[in-house]
């Protein structure tokens, strides 16, 4: 990577902007959050190449630069992989502290791409896309999960897709990080608005597991592959607002209503789960008469695909499928075979869908200004509710 921490901020050209800013044309905004602000820029030397600028601003009783962009410049600046998001700069401007990184733009994700199938085009995505999406996105979850980092968060919208160019329909995965703000550990999520989704949150977390293992990516991504087939998600449960972590009986109803309880011999550890005792009555008390995800994925039980995705579903976490096994997986060794651009399919004549770009907001200009959420003492480092943003980097504690 060409990270550099140049502190140049001699200004010269366009305006006050650093100069390191001007190897790029800035198009416009493209995302905003707490964190900040994101602009889509292209390198003025190789216009075919996009770049994603994401811009932190010091909030003014800061204590330097926020601990949140620290964290994810130490953790990507490690990462090299086809398949997940790239860090290609790192800059900070000495004259107001303010920090910008910049990563590889990519035009889609796999939420729009969804939305775009089931509210637009009205038809299924074709079956050699949905196995290179899905391909792909394993390949990028086993070397993280190999490098013991857990992502926590993969929902659709954190599966980009690249655009046009030399990268066209590959899979790059991200993490906005949006939902878990570093906020004070009472502060509730909703004080914000963040709504979190949690119909991709694995069944032991909604039963008050306290740490995360590779498995709970396991289980977002046999959702995600769910909702590849189906266009719809397979467990909607309702939005949460509130304090972080409630817990979601909703949300394993859902769950429950399609795979059928859990039982004791189909998964040991159950009964130790906190919820698991608290509120045993609540969830046992309620029947599920037979369930069935084949017919929910309208695929036959004999399908691999249909035994690859019951294999990500596995109730068990010790027991559900690993990235690197169902890289191996029978579904991927049968025709059509995935491919490195999932969104052109392979049969020449076959309708090639194309999807929108992400709009550009061009009002907001580069200096726009935003609120950042006070940023903790670093006394309080660890904040207790929601977490710590971004991915949770495992230590040799807690088992994968
Ligand atoms: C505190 C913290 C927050 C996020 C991360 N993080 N972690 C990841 C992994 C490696 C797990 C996929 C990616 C990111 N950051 C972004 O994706 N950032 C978004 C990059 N986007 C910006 C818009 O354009 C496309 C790329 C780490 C730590």
């Amino acid at each position: 990577n060409s990270n550099s921490m140049s502190g140049n901020n001699n200004t010269s050209g366009n305006g006050n902007r650093p100069e390191w800013l001007q190897q790029y044309d800035l198009n416009g905004k493209i995302g905003e959050g707490t964190y900040g602000l994101v602009f889509l820029a292209r390198i003025k030397s190789n216009r075919s190449k996009s770049i994603a600028i994401k811009k932190f601003k010091q909030s003014k009783d800061g204590d330097g630069v926020s601990p949140t962009a620290i964290r994810e410049i130490m953790l990507l600046r490690e990462i090299n992989h086809e398949n997940v998001v790239r860090l290609v700069n790192v800059h900070i401007n000495h004259a107001d502290m303010s920090l910008y990184l910049a990563f590889d733009y990519a035009e889609h994700d796999l939420y729009e791409i969804i939305r775009h199938h089931r509210d637009k085009v009205n038809q299924s995505i074709n079956q050699y896309t949905i196995k290179s999406l899905l391909w792909q996105l394993l390949n990028g979850l086993n070397y993280l999960h190999s490098n013991w980092i857990v992502h926590r968060d993969l929902k659709p919208s954190n599966i980009l897709v690249m655009g046009e160019g030399e990268e066209h329909g590959v899979v790059k995965i991200a993490d906005f990080g949006l939902a878990r703000i570093y906020q004070s550990p009472l502060k509730a999520l909703s004080d914000n608005g963040v709504v979190v989704t949690i119909w991709y949150r694995a069944p032991e977390l909604l039963l008050g597991a306290k740490h995360y293992t590779s498995a709970v990516d396991m289980w977002a991504v046999g959702c995600i592959f769910a909702e590849l087939l189906t266009l719809k998600p397979l467990f909607q449960g309702q939005e949460v607002k509130g304090t972080p972590n409630p817990f979601q009986l909703d949300q394993l109803d859902k769950i429950f209503k399609v795979l059928g309880h859990p039982t004791q011999e189909k998964w040991p550890t159950l009964v130790n789960l906190p919820h698991w005792q608290a509120d045993v009555q609540q969830i046992q008390g309620r029947k599920y008469d037979n369930a069935g995800l084949y017919s929910v994925v309208h695929l036959s039980p004999k399908n691999p695909a249909y035994d690859l995705l019951s294999k990500m579903l596995e109730y068990d976490p010790r027991k559900r499928i690993t990235a690197a096994q169902a890289l191996e997986h029978e579904y991927f060794r049968m025709e059509p075979l995935p491919g490195r651009n999932a969104l052109v399919p392979p049969l020449p004549g076959e309708k090639v869908v194309n999807y929108p770009n992400r709009p550009v907001d061009t009002t907001t200009d580069f200096e726009g200004t935003i609120s950042l959420q006070p940023s903790q003492p670093a006394s309080s480092g660890n904040a207790v509710s929601g977490g710590m943003p971004g991915p949770h980097v495992m230590t040799t504690r807690s088992v994968p």
